[in-house]
């Protein structure tokens, strides 16, 4: 039996569109001699559709949508996921496959384990499935999953898990998973590692199927695969695009493409998908940033023209009477380098004249933060005029994770922009993936790798005059967001207990500004975004609540 992996990337909501695809890729299969072709979870309707799933007229569609597909399958059979409604009484949904074959759904299967913890929120639309999902077909038992069935996370829903239960039935000849799993530094070897202990324990290959594109704040990578119980890869399709691969149950050949095995090369490869995907699908034509000749903005600039091309992006110069020359040039020599086309708006006078007109107004002098700010603000406005002076255009946010932790930005000034590229990369990985940049051509100009970081919003500012070292910042935000460590835990790495206090103390106080972010990439197993749902108004404070 040979059965193909189709790795396509749906948009969410774009059933059409998803449907043309789907039976692009079938026909593609067809021409290899599959017998089956796997989609992957929800592929009708893309993952995730969110408060989509909330629209009678949206599941309406989708029903729609499945009749017209299941008409056009013949042969080979294929597996798509969509969200079916319960037929009887009471409204109830499913996060649901079919299995079509001449023209007719011959099975179906309800998704068993719901995550709902980070980024997954699925029990809010879906009821669980109670049954296992085997179908003989052709003589083959073949058991079928949806992807967090094969999961298990100790502590969040009680045993036996679907993989349990599974592995106590008479054996299978085939494991198949549709998912949805979505990118982060390190999953696709975590993935592949728990296939292969999935298929050693239920003695049979496991074929998973991962959809790939960037939907928003989640970017999924594909890396679909086929292993055996012994381990072996018997298929594997590529990293951040579609693909088509297969493998045969019988022989064990199969198709194993190659995957990066850099975690710099798969966040370059990550981030260039997010923010192409981003604007492909709400059909922005170009991008805006502000260019300051520091880091942040120029790995923006570098992914942008990576993802759009570029001759779509604008980078602006915004200079004040605090930035350096050297700033300017660095900004210029990233442009030439890049390609970019530029724009120049000195803002020393915008400055002056707000400053008097506060100043006026107040009887007294404007300076310090509010001097700060004003900058950033100046920068914001100018750059969401020339995005609505360019339509179709959008503005880049330029911020990255250890900023927007410690609420080191400016609310409606920096935090500003459609789309954070940088916002769930710590400083430190900005520097690493400007190094990957930089290992082909040299486009990041040397001296913006090695100056000090600066805000330049005042004269001679730097950084780390304002917060503890940037490497402090990192591991703590890295420690309390991602690790979920406590203050004590953090002090017990040996972090010093006062550097400990002032990040956490920012961190926890800069809640108000991330709510008011632009979506972040996400990259990170915890990044702010859907999977980081703090309250601004609490009072829980740092030490233990009894003062101990
Ligand atoms: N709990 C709360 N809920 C809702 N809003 C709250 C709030 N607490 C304060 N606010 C509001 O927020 C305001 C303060 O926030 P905001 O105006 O953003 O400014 P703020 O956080 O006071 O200052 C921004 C800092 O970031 C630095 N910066 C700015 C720009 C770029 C960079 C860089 O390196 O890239 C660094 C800048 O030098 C300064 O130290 C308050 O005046 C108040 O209006
Ligand atoms: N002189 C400038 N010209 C154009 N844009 C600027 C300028 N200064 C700041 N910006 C914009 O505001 C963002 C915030 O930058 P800022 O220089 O204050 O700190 P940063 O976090 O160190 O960023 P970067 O490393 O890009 O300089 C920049 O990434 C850039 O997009
Ligand atoms: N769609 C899902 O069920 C995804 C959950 C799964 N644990 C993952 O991250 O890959």
């Amino acid at each position: 039996m040979k059965i193909a992996l189709a790795q396509i990337n749906p948009t969410i909501g774009d059933l059409q569109g998803n449907l043309e695809k789907i039976l692009e890729f079938w026909e593609r299969a067809r021409e290899l001699g599959a017998d089956l072709v796997i989609f992957p979870e929800l592929s009708l309707c893309g993952y995730p559709p969110r408060d989509l799933l909330l629209r009678s007229e949206f599941l309406q569609a989708v029903h729609r949508t499945l009749e017209k597909l299941a008409a056009r399958i013949r042969r080979p059979a294929a597996v798509v996921g969509y969200p079916e409604e319960n037929p009887g009484p009471g409204r109830a949904l499913f996060n649901a496959l079919a299995f079509i074959e001449e023209g007719r759904i011959l099975f179906r299967y309800r998704k068993r384990l719901l995550p709902y913890y980070d980024v997954f929120d699925e029990p809010r639309y879906f009821e669980p499935g109670v049954s296992a999902g085997i179908f003989t077909w052709r003589g083959k038992r073949l058991a079928f999953t949806i992807c967090e069935d094969l999961w298990s996370h100790e502590g969040y829903v009680p045993r036996p898990y679907p993989v349990d239960t599974l592995a106590g039935l008479t054996e299978v000849q085939a494991v198949i998973n549709l998912a949805a799993s979505p990118f982060h530094l390190g999953k696709g070897l975590l993935r592949r590692a728990l296939m292969a202990r999935n298929a050693a324990r239920l003695r049979a290959p496991v074929i998973e199927v991962n959809q790939v594109g960037g939907h928003d704040h989640l970017l999924f990578d594909g890396q679909s695969l086929a292993v055996s119980p012994e381990g072996e890869l018997l298929a594997q399709a590529r990293d951040f695009e579609e693909d088509l691969v297969w493998c045969d149950l019988e022989t064990g050949e199969g198709v194993v493409r190659p995957v990066s095995e850099r975690r710099m090369e798969s966040l370059l490869k990550a981030l260039t998908l997010g923010v192409r995907d981003f604007f492909r699908r709400v059909k922005a034509q170009g991008a805006i940033l502000g260019l300051s000749g520091g880091i942040d903005s120029s790995v923006t600039a570098v992914i942008a023209a990576r993802a759009l091309g570029p001759e779509k992006v604008l980078g602006v110069l915004l200079p004040s009477p605090y930035n350096s020359p050297e700033s300017e040039e660095d900004a210029l020599a990233l442009a030439r380098n890049l390609g970019l086309r530029t724009l120049k708006i000195p803002i020393g006078e915008i400055l002056s004249t707000m400053k008097e007109a506060l100043s006026r107004a107040l009887g007294t002098e404007i300076q310090g933060l509010t001097e700060e700010n004003l900058q950033a603000r100046i920068r914001g406005n100018l750059l969401m005029a020339l995005s609505n002076q360019f339509p179709g255009y959008l503005v880049l946010n330029t911020g990255n994770k250890s900023e927007i932790a410690v609420g080191y930005c400016t609310l409606y000034g920096d935090t500003c922009g459609a789309l954070s590229v940088l916002g769930d990369l710590t400083k430190d990985l900005v520097y690493e993936l400007a190094l990957e940049i930089n290992r082909e051509r040299p486009l990041i100009p040397e001296r913006v790798l090695r100056k000090p970081p600066s805000a330049e919003l005042r004269p001679g500012q730097r950084d780390e005059d304002d917060l503890p070292p940037y490497w402090m910042v990192n591991s703590l935000v890295r420690g309390y967001v991602e690790e979920g460590l406590s203050p004590e835990e953090l002090v017990a790495r040996g972090f010093p207990e006062k550097v400990v206090r002032e990040v956490l103390g920012r961190l926890r106080r800069a809640e108000f500004k991330r709510w008011q972010l632009p979506p972040t990439l996400r990259v990170s197993p915890r990044a702010f975004g859907y999977g980081w749902r703090y309250p601004i108004a609490h009072a829980f404070p740092l030490e233990a609540p009894d003062g101990s």
